[in-house]
């Protein structure tokens, strides 16, 4: 493998999909709730939500609204259901990359303009026909804002609620479509001033852009009024899904309102990914699978956030997007339980195992700087704290220019790791995690190209490319990323030294190498299989690892023949000698 295909490979931070946002309209939930005690109860709906499998119940709870249960147990990897969304478009960047219909990956001389709007590709006129009768409206919006000397084009949001209004005009209100559409739970009653003023802001673009000259032309889209208009965008923003790429990059907007009935958990028991499943199948497809067993009677949960946050992290995003407390075991467990994502690592701590650590409650508003009482002889309280927000900082000023300047990313996160290292936060704890991951990612971006003319050596290769399968060791997860750095070919192999310095050489040279790369992509492969579901053998990153590991057990495999034979040949020669 080249390092071009590792950086290609390069993941996003995001978890596998964030409904983007949340609506919080109480009165739209057309579904009354019932008492919190009780076990949800079963919602009848005839003739809507035909894509949802016999198994899958809509049951309706107090705490939480409308759910999906499952009523056959479902293993891990196991896609519960698929999807083909009820809108999806591409965001502004990705649209000379991306077939527009089916989301495949092209460029832009494969992919084929509109000649009409100029903006939308597609992979050829099949394609395209299949997305005339709603890109016919759009297209001639397109031209609209192209002809009026506009230079932006509206964005993901608008024009995936352009698409679905086009769409339920031709549906009518009375469509199973619609009614689904419709049902989507919104919190526009509820909603922060901030977050009324980007609903408003969304709506008077999405007038624009439908080309709507007075609000009572609303009326041809089934709507009654204006405050209509701002049900509907509420209910888009609590609904949506981002959709990715196999490497879990983002490329746009989404809506399922079958999807979308599942709620949240920080540890959720199945995920939904857009796995494309075969090449050119219709998709982008969502599919929910199964991350874990998951019993009969048990409700699907998905994360909505990234769920490696400290609990007050995540509590404050899911306030602010979808208008709930979460209660799910994790955010539930007891004060005194660790929580990885938010410990320090105490040599001294009583508490067993020896590396044992400490929650710092470093991430609640109500920051205490005294050590925790558990282990009162811990003196870096202070010093967690400081490393903590400068951590913080960084993360965030790094995120935001790792594509503007991946350098200046670099620096920030090269800096703050030891410092978060030093200050004791453990490998898995916010924000050092964060921080690591990204740095890989910017580590793997950064490798030398292979046919690239820079001035580089073979010993400075093999260096940048040991300093990334470091860094991708301390990530903790992307197994994949990890097992295919390991696998890249050597640029200069380290000589071998003694038994005992190789032993403690990380990362090792040759057939160890090999080995490791090998046993790492076998679990990564596991893992994707799960992440992706195992009838999408791990969707393409798990098929191309599938490759990649019958290649390196092919290179094992002459390795050791090598090696046999040399050692045979070495035995002969002695042999000789001797007689
Ligand atoms: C994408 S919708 C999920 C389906 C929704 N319950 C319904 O009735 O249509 C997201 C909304 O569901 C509710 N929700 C989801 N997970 C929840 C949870 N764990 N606890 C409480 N409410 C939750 C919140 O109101 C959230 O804004």
């Amino acid at each position: 493998m080249s390092f071009a295909n590792l950086k290609a490979a390069r993941q996003a931070k995001q978890s596998y999909v964030t409904p983007s946002t949340l609506e919080s309209s109480r009165e739209s939930s057309a579904v009354s709730p019932e008492p919190v005690t009780q076990p949800a109860e079963r919602t009848v709906t005839e003739t809507i939500y035909k894509s949802i499998p016999e198994y899958l119940e809509i049951r309706t709870s107090s705490t939480s609204g409308r759910g999906l249960w499952t009523t056959k147990a479902c293993n891990p990897g196991q896609v519960i259901f698929a999807v083909k969304p009820h809108a999806a478009a591409l965001s502004n960047e990705r649209l000379d990359l991306h077939c527009s219909q089916c989301f495949g990956e092209g460029n832009n001389t494969s992919l084929k303009r509109c000649t009409k709007c100029q903006v939308i590709y597609y992979c050829d006129s099949t394609c395209q026909n299949v997305d005339w009768p709603l890109h016919k409206n759009e297209c001639a919006a397109l031209q609209r804002i192209t002809t009026s000397g506009e230079t932006s084009i509206p964005s993901d949001a608008i024009r995936c609620l352009g698409r679905i209004m086009w769409k339920r005009q031709k549906q009518g209100p009375t469509s199973a479509w619609t009614r689904e559409i419709d049902l989507l739970q919104s919190h526009n009653k509820d909603i922060e001033p901030s977050a009324y003023e980007l609903h408003t802001h969304l709506a008077v673009s999405l007038v624009r852009y439908l080309g709507l000259s007075s609000p009572s032309e609303i009326a041809s889209f089934g709507m009654a009024s204006g405050a209509d208009l701002a049900n509907f965008v509420s209910r888009f923003v609590t609904n949506t899904f981002t959709i990715t790429d196999p490497s879990l990059t983002p490329l746009g907007a989404s809506v399922s309102p079958p999807v979308a009935l599942i709620n949240h958990s920080c540890d959720p028991n199945a995920v939904v990914v857009f796995p494309r499943s075969r090449p050119n199948a219709q998709e982008p497809l969502m599919q929910v699978v199964a991350l874990r067993d998951i019993a009969p009677d048990e409700e699907i949960l998905t994360a909505y956030i990234d769920t490696t946050l400290p609990k007050a992290m995540r509590q404050a995003s899911l306030r602010e997007t979808y208008l709930f407390s979460c209660t799910c075991t994790l955010c539930a467990s007891a004060p005194d339980v660790v929580d990885p994502r938010e410990s320090v690592s105490c040599p001294k701590s009583p508490i067993h195992p020896p590396t044992s650590i400490i929650l710092t409650m470093m991430f609640q508003k109500t920051l205490s700087r005294a050590a925790p009482p558990a282990v009162p002889h811990y003196k870096k309280t202070d010093e967690v704290l400081d490393a903590l927000r400068i951590g913080q900082q960084a993360l965030d000023k790094a995120t935001l220019l790792q594509f503007s300047d991946p350098a200046k990313a670099r620096q920030l996160t090269s800096k703050l790791i030891p410092i978060l290292t030093s200050a004791g936060l453990t490998p898995p704890s916010h924000p050092l995690l964060a921080l690591t991951r990204l740095h890989t990612a910017l580590l793997i971006a950064d490798l030398p190209q292979p046919q690239s003319q820079s001035p580089i050596t073979p010993t400075e290769a093999q260096a940048s490319l040991d300093e990334a399968v470091v860094a991708a060791t301390k990530a903790v997860a992307g197994l994949d990323a990890l097992g295919r750095l390991l696998a890249v070919d050597e640029p200069a192999p380290r000589a071998p030294g003694s038994a005992a310095e190789d032993a403690l050489r990380y990362p090792p040279s040759g057939a160890k190498r090999l080995r490791l790369a090998l046993e790492t992509l076998v679990h990564a492969r596991a893992e994707l299989s799960v992440g992706f579901g195992a009838a999408n053998e791990g969707g393409v990153v798990g098929r191309g690892l599938r490759e990649d590991i019958v290649r390196l057990e092919r290179e094992l495999g002459m390795w050791k023949k090598g090696v046999g034979e040399a050692l045979r040949d070495a035995r002969e020669a002695k042999v000789g000698r001797s007689s």
